[in-house]
């Protein structure tokens, strides 16, 4: 088996391989016809190890170096039917070697058809969940190691370029149904019309109601005249689905019908507690099985998520893993294998882990909520007490599921003791669980989701002899979460009073059934979009294409337009476009119930502050929001718009007053200044009335009186320049004279001016101030001014 991620072998000489090729093809050649001739005289009873079986060598060689020697019943029943061609319906116990029995013909169908790499796809394996398909991936590694053939695992999560370039020279590819429907779909390289076989594992899973379009759309691409091969514990017999399949005679081989539907070796028990007692039960069962390796089953992701990362806070003292869909590819393939190496672990996982995975030594199996059906039942308790290995299975029912599903497991012969558990052994983590919950927003939300995630499951479940809502005590159920705060189920209480509703239009004797007809429509309306909403969140099986996953969910067609396009999607997945309208995304928002954070300011007697931008003013808006949410959700388009136009009125007359106050502060702003420079100006006219203040100029007498006065006149011009300010209002009294003057003096002064260039203004002032006119002194100052 060559795996296409591996690469090609290269032989080291070139003449001695062509040689070996040739001489081992017409060995090869040899063989396929001994064997093929050996097919019809196949009797299963007589087969005791594969050597029995006309099997090819290099085949047996695989088989033996795998240390499989003795066939299980379902191979030793159903391989010698599918070396002679026919197609096959194998129904087998869990854990019994399904995957051989398609396998081994798989491969020998290939080889006898002498398929090479050159001939493309032969093999089309199918499984419902990606670490199935990677499972037997692995497994065709091993008893395929002898062959040439080249495999491809083809799953969601994966490189899909890498995927798409390889196709045509993929002969045998494991897939799951949504990839492969994509590759047929999309990749040119993809060409399945000279198939061979056809193996559907898991096949009542394959062909019910979730993967139902995705199989039609791959089955039409197939050719007709191949060989089918269906596998699983619990097969299905519907002629419906068999049609679908066009099988051809196909022989039903169940080798332990009669007998049972679970393993001789599992041990089953059930247990009946409350809904609020599980995480207790569930912790003091881990504490109390440290060393051993278990599974938990809850119903969906999100309980998945919350208990594992809560239960990782409490630290009970062994490994915890946890495996559901919503988690990366990566992140899955990682724990799979991790769980396939630890001894004492536990892993809490969905239904994702409950078909066909062959962990190795699973001591117990917990169904923390009880399963859908009978068939899940079987598959979650399969994963233990696998081929001839011991286990044990624990089934954790409410008083309210006992007896209905306790009646259909010995309906199906299944027998199961009831336990108790002793109340001694309880070890309740509620308290710590609160505390991590009041410290961790994040986790909080985590258990508000996981807590109405699972009231979801419960109503979503048809079966309602079982599964009754109405039983539940929420409230414990919250608080044992850890939840000091019940979260609000919306849904449920639209339910119920649409229930109300319902019951009460019947009671009304005069009520004709026409009436009755419209009164069922919006609870089926309100039921099938909770089924829409919670296959879309719980992502447990393959493909995020598929919308509706539960097998028994089944969707009305009177229902709204929008739900209709939604199902119409779902209907034809991989071709329906993606296109996300506004609206679309508007609901996806009121369905996740995301409520922006919102800021409260309170005034300082502590009343709360009500911003008018952030509250609806209108009365049309108030009676909007005190509106009973009775019109089953969704948005009145008609009804938003008139609302808008009315709020518009208060946001436009909020924005007037908003402009009109902001004018009135300018004006404001604008007229102190006036006042203030006003002020300033009345300040300076204040020292000496209103005329003009000439006491800064120099004192006449002094610059013409005697010349000993000097000193008196360089001090009353310095003086003089620190009044100079006031003078900017005046003008120049006589232009010409100023220059005139001005000129005279400079030019007298020309070179003492020049040698003092760089002394301090003032300096030069005092001196110049002795021998100045009036008018030289005022242009001085002005000077000096401008120089300052
Ligand atoms: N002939 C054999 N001899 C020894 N071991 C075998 C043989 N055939 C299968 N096994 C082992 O039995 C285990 C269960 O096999 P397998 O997973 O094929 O069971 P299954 O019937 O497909 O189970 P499920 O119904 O859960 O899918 C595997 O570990 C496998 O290696």
């Amino acid at each position: 088996m060559q795996n296409k991620e591996k690469g090609n072998f290269k032989p080291k000489n070139r003449k001695t391989f062509k040689k070996k090729t040739q001489q081992n093809k017409i060995n090869e050649d040899d063989e396929i016809k001994e064997i093929q001739s050996k097919y019809d005289s196949i009797v299963p009873s007589n087969v005791k190890c594969f050597d029995d079986l006309p099997l090819s060598y290099k085949t047996k060689k695989a088989l033996k170096e795998c240390n499989y020697k003795t066939p299980t019943d379902i191979q030793r029943e159903s391989i010698g039917y599918a070396l002679q061609g026919r197609d096959v319906l194998g129904a087998a116990v869990t854990g019994s070697g399904k995957t051989l029995a398609f396998l081994v013909p798989v491969l020998e169908k290939l080889y006898t058809q002498k398929w090479s790499r050159m001939d493309g796809t032969g093999a089309i394996i199918i499984s419902p969940t990606r670490e199935l398909a990677y499972q037997i991936f692995e497994t065709l590694r091993k008893v395929g190691a002898k062959h040439d053939f080249s495999a491809g695992l083809i799953i969601g999560g994966k490189n899909l370029k890498f995927e798409r370039g390889r196709m045509d020279q993929c002969n045998i590819m494991i897939c799951t149904p949504g990839r492969l429907l994509q590759h047929m779909d999309e990749n040119p390289l993809f060409n399945a019309t000279s198939m061979q076989i056809l193996v559907l594992d898991e096949a009542d899973r394959c062909l019910d109601m979730g993967f139902e379009q995705t199989m039609n759309a791959i089955i039409e691409n197939l050719p007709p005249e191949r060989q089918t091969l269906l596998f699983s514990a619990t097969q299905t017999k519907s002629v419906k689905d068999l049609a679908r399949l066009s099988l051809d005679n196909p022989v039903y081989v169940a080798p332990h019908e009669q007998q049972m539907t679970t393993p001789q070796s599992l041990q089953q028990n059930y247990v009946v507690i409350n809904l609020e007692d599980k995480i207790t039960m569930l912790w003091s069962f881990i504490k109390n099985h440290l060393k051993q390796k278990c599974i938990v089953f809850m119903s969906s992701c999100k309980q998945v998520k919350y208990i594992y990362e809560i239960f990782c806070k409490l630290r009970p003292g062994t490994s915890l893993l946890a495996l559901y869909g919503t988690l990366h590819q990566d992140r899955r393939v990682a724990i799979y294998n991790e769980f396939m190496r630890k001894s004492n672990v536990v892993l809490f996982a969905t239904d994702v882990a409950s078909r066909g995975l062959d962990f190795p030594v699973v001591n117990w199996v917990i169904q923390l909520d009880c399963p859908e059906d009978v068939t899940q039942y079987i598959h979650r308790a399969g994963r233990t007490a696998r081929h001839k290995a011991k286990g044990e299975s624990l089934l954790v029912l409410l008083p309210s599921e006992e007896e209905a599903m306790i009646e259909e497991l010995t309906q199906k012969k299944i027998s199961i003791n009831k336990i108790s558990i002793d109340p001694r052994k309880m070890f309740s983590p509620r308290a710590k669980m609160e505390a991590f919950l009041a410290q961790n927003k994040e986790l909080k939300e985590s258990a508000q989701r996981a807590f109405v995630s699972y009231i979801k499951s419960v109503i979503l479940m048809k079966n309602k002899k079982v599964f009754n809502v109405e039983a539940l005590d929420t409230d414990a159920y919250a608080r044992s979460l850890g939840l000091v705060v019940v979260p609000r189920i919306r849904f449920l209480q639209r339910l119920k009073k649409r229930q109300q509703k319902q019951k009460e239009g019947r009671e009304s004797a005069s009520s004709e059934s026409s009436e009755e007809e419209e009164e069922e429509k919006p609870v089926q309306k309100e039921q099938n979009k909770l089924i829409l909403a919670h296959s879309s969140e719980d992502e447990d099986n393959d493909d995020d294409l598929f919308t509706i996953k539960r097998k028994d969910h089944e969707v009305d067609t009177q229902i709204g337009e929008d739900e209709h396009a939604d199902i119409s999607l779902a209907k034809n997945p991989a071709k329906a476009p993606k296109i996300v309208t506004k609206a679309a995304l508007a609901k996806r928002v009121l369905k996740k119930k995301i409520v922006a954070n919102k800021k409260v300011v309170f005034d300082e007697e502590g009343e709360q502050l009500k911003d008018p931008t952030k509250h609806l003013q209108s009365d049309l808006a108030r009676e909007y929001e005190n509106e009973d949410e009775d019109d089953g959700g969704g948005i009145d388009i008609e009804k938003a718009k008139r609302l808008l136009r009315e709020e518009d009125k208060f946001d436009k007359e909020r924005f007037r007053e908003k402009i009109k106050a902001k004018r009135k502060a300018k004006k404001q702003k604008l007229k102190k200044k006036r006042d203030d420079d006003q002020q300033e100006l009345d300040d300076f006219g204040s020292d000496e009335d209103d005329d003009v203040d000439l006491s800064w100029l120099p004192d006449p007498d002094k610059i013409y009186g005697p010349k000993n006065s000097d000193e008196e006149s360089v001090s009353d011009a310095e003086s003089e320049i620190h009044q100079l300010p006031t003078k900017l209002f005046e003008k120049p009294r006589n232009k010409r004279e100023l220059s005139v003057s001005m000129s005279e003096n400079s030019s007298a002064d020309e070179d003492e001016e020049e040698d003092k260039r760089s002394k301090p203004i003032k300096k030069k002032a005092k001196k110049m101030a002795s021998k100045l006119s009036v008018d030289e002194a005022e242009m001085l100052a002005m000077r000096l001014l401008g120089s300052e």
